[in-house]
Formats: C-alpha cells, sequence, structure tokens
C-alpha cells in the first residue's frame, strides 16, 4: 500500500464518510502530547483512574473467583522432570489454595524453575500431575495456558521493548478477546468494543501497579524496577486465576523489594492467587503463606514461613549460600524482615 491513502486513515468503512477515531487513535492523541511524551497523567485518558477503588474493580472485574477462598486452585501431584541423565523435580507434590500467596524457594539449582515451567507447559514431566481449577494440565500447549488462567513473569524482563508500557499491557488483554481476526478486520462492534476496553484496562492495570505515568514511555526506556512492575501488569492483563512470579525481585535493592512485596500483597487482595518463586529468603517469608522448599530438585519442606525457616533441613539447605537469604533463613525475628506487620517500609 502506498501512503496516498493516508488521509483516509480514519474512513475504514470505504464509504469515505468520517467514523469516530478508535480508541487507540483516542489514546495516541493524548499520549502523543509533547508535554506527556514520558509522563502522561493517566486521569487524562480516564478521570475515574484517580480512584483506586475503581483502578481495583477494572484489575479484577471478575472477583468471583468460584470457589471458596481456601479450595485448591492448583494441585501439584509427583511432578518429575528429566533432562538427560538430570533429574531436575524429583517427585514434588504440593497444592495451592485460592487466595494464597504461595512461595516455591531453594538454593541455586535446586529445581524452582523447572517446576514453574512444567505447570506452565514449558516443559512435560517425566511422571506426575499438575490439576489446576479441577482439570488436568497434561499435554496443554503454552498459549492454551494462558486460556486457562495461568500467568506467569520471568527471571529475565521479557518486554517489547520499542513498544510503550500501555501497548504491552493491552497485548497482555489480547489473550482475552473473544473477536475472531475477520471481526477484527471488519472492525466489527464487539471488536470494537474489546478494544477501547483493552485500553480502559490497561491504563488501569499501570495504574495499578504504580506506573500509570509511565505509560507513554518505551519500555526498554523504563527504569528497571518499573519494566519489572510493567511485567506483572501484562500478566494480569490476561485476567488469569493464579499468577506466577519467578524471581521478580532478582537485582532489587532493598527498599525495591519491600515496595514489589506490598505489590504482591496488593495482587492478592485484589482476588488473585499467587505463586511466587524467590531466591530472597526475607521477602518469601514476609509475603507468603505457605511455603515449600526445593533442593536438588526434592522437596524438603512445606509449611507456613515459620514452620519452614525453623526447619533444620531448610536451614542446612541455606547454610553457606553467600547472599543475604542466610541471614533470613536463620534469624526469624530478624526486624528487619519485611512484611511482618509493623509498617516498616524498608526504607534507609
Ligand atoms: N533445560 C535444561 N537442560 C538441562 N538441565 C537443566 C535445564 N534446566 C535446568 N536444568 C538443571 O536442572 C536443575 C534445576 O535447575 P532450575 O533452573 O530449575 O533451578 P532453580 O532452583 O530455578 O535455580 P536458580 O535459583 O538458579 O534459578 C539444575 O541442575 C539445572 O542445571
Amino acid at each position: 500500500m502506498s501512503g496516498e491513502h493516508r488521509a483516509d486513515e480514519n474512513r475504514a468503512d470505504g464509504t469515505g464518510r468520517p467514523v469516530d477515531p478508535t480508541p487507540e487513535q483516542e489514546v495516541q492523541a493524548v499520549l502523543a502530547d509533547p508535554a506527556s511524551r514520558t509522563v502522561v497523567d493517566p486521569t487524562a485518558v480516564n478521570p475515574d483512574l484517580a480512584d483506586p477503588d475503581f483502578v481495583a474493580d477494572v484489575v479484577a472485574p471478575s472477583r468471583d473467583i468460584g470457589a471458596k477462598v481456601g479450595e485448591p486452585l492448583l494441585e501439584v501431584s509427583g511432578l518429575t522432570v528429566r533432562f538427560g541423565g538430570v533429574t531436575a523435580l524429583d517427585d514434588v507434590s504440593f497444592t495451592i489454595d485460592r487466595g494464597d500467596i504461595f512461595g516455591l524457594i531453594g538454593p541455586n539449582g535446586a529445581g524452582k524453575t523447572t517446576c514453574f515451567n512444567a505447570i506452565t507447559g514449558v516443559y512435560e514431566p517425566a511422571a506426575g500431575s499438575v490439576t489446576f481449577d479441577g482439570r488436568p494440565l497434561k499435554r496443554v500447549k503454552r498459549h492454551q495456558i494462558t486460556r486457562r488462567g495461568i500467568a506467569r513473569t520471568f527471571q529475565n524482563v521479557r518486554l517489547f521493548g520499542e513498544m510503550t508500557a500501555l501497548e504491552n499491557v493491552v497485548v497482555g488483554t489480547d489473550a482475552r478477546h473473544r473477536t475472531s481476526v475477520l471481526g477484527a478486520a471488519l472492525r466489527l462492534p464487539r471488536h470494537h468494543r474489546e478494544e477501547r476496553d483493552a485500553v480502559d484496562r490497561g491504563m488501569a492495570l499501570l495504574e495499578f501497579v504504580g506506573i500509570g505515568a509511565r505509560a507513554a514511555e518505551k519500555a526498554r526506556n523504563l527504569p528497571y524496577g518499573d519494566q519489572r512492575r510493567l511485567e506483572i501488569a501484562r500478566a494480569l492483563a490476561t485476567e488469569p486465576k493464579l499468577l506466577c512470579l519467578d524471581e521478580p525481585a532478582a537485582g532489587f535493592n532493598p527498599s525495591e523489594k519491600v515496595a514489589l512485596m506490598e505489590l504482591i500483597q496488593k495482587v492478592r487482595d485484589d482476588g488473585f492467587t499467587v505463586l511466587l518463586i524467590e531466591h530472597d529468603m526475607k521477602l518469601v517469608m514476609g509475603v507468603t503463606e505457605r511455603i515449600v522448599v526445593l533442593e536438588f530438585g526434592r522437596k524438603i519442606a512445606e509449611g507456613t514461613p515459620a514452620q519452614v525457616r525453623d526447619d533444620p533441613k531448610v536451614i542446612s539447605a541455606y547454610l553457606g549460600v553467600p547472599d543475604e537469604s542466610d541471614e533470613a533463613a536463620v534469624g526469624p525475628e530478624d526486624a528487619s524482615v519485611p512484611g511482618a506487620g509493623e509498617g516498616d517500609d524498608g526504607r534507609a
């Protein structure tokens, strides 16, 4: 196509009559304002975004989680994954209840990511089963996992660097769209409505994770911490029943970790169930209800944070690990353990 038809961009119906700008065009107009090139006022897009309750409602539109909090959402049974001669995960079982923040921890190479990947369909297990929301996840393709209600973030940030923060999140909402490709091509009303909803929801998600003002910034230009927040927003855009976070605090300083923990709690309080893989014991102890500890691919402990941190097998697994997690592993009452409820924001 040559550029000669560009003036007709808004005449998508081919009649030559002007039609309303699409939601994307409206938002682009706000975002293209030179005064808002990198910092935008989300309330200019939607004044309701000034209300945190409105934002929380948009982020979690169906708070009805289909069962009482406390009932199982994910059941992992006898999960085993092998890579050639290496058994990366060996007969691991645990259950995540709805509404929980569940921690999966263990030293380097313990099998945490492998477990995560087996749950989310990246690896096919050699043995065992995963039941999610009452149905087996066996042989479910990766994109179907999202449809089934599991979303994840990765150890290494994986964003579309050249897209804006808002576009990254809107891409996530696509997973929920019901319009057919033909419907989208013909710009049927349903497609138009879904597009509008996706943009509204995208802005709300960015606001929810604390980066609404950076909606127009290219993802690659965001500070690292904001990129991590954006990843969480994008995962939430798929309206997951289970949000899986793979080492979300990697590379964070202590105050960023505390802020992240607050965000994780907020996500859960908004109606989501969270599986948190973390290396940082302090973070996990402060935010989770239940924890499974892996070592060399096997489950060595399970319980509440208090039970786990007093378990000699856990202490021994973490001893000698040369990072700040040692202190938390053997110093449970450490006043600096974040999330202990004293409102300590951990800032220097
Ligand atoms: N794709 C793979 N091919 C072969 N071996 C693998 C593969 N992925 C993981 N492993 C091995 O499986 C074991 C568990 O690794 P995994 O990455 O799951 O551990 P982890 O607990 O997530 O570690 P970390 O905290 O360092 O991310 C390790 O011995 C690792 O070398």
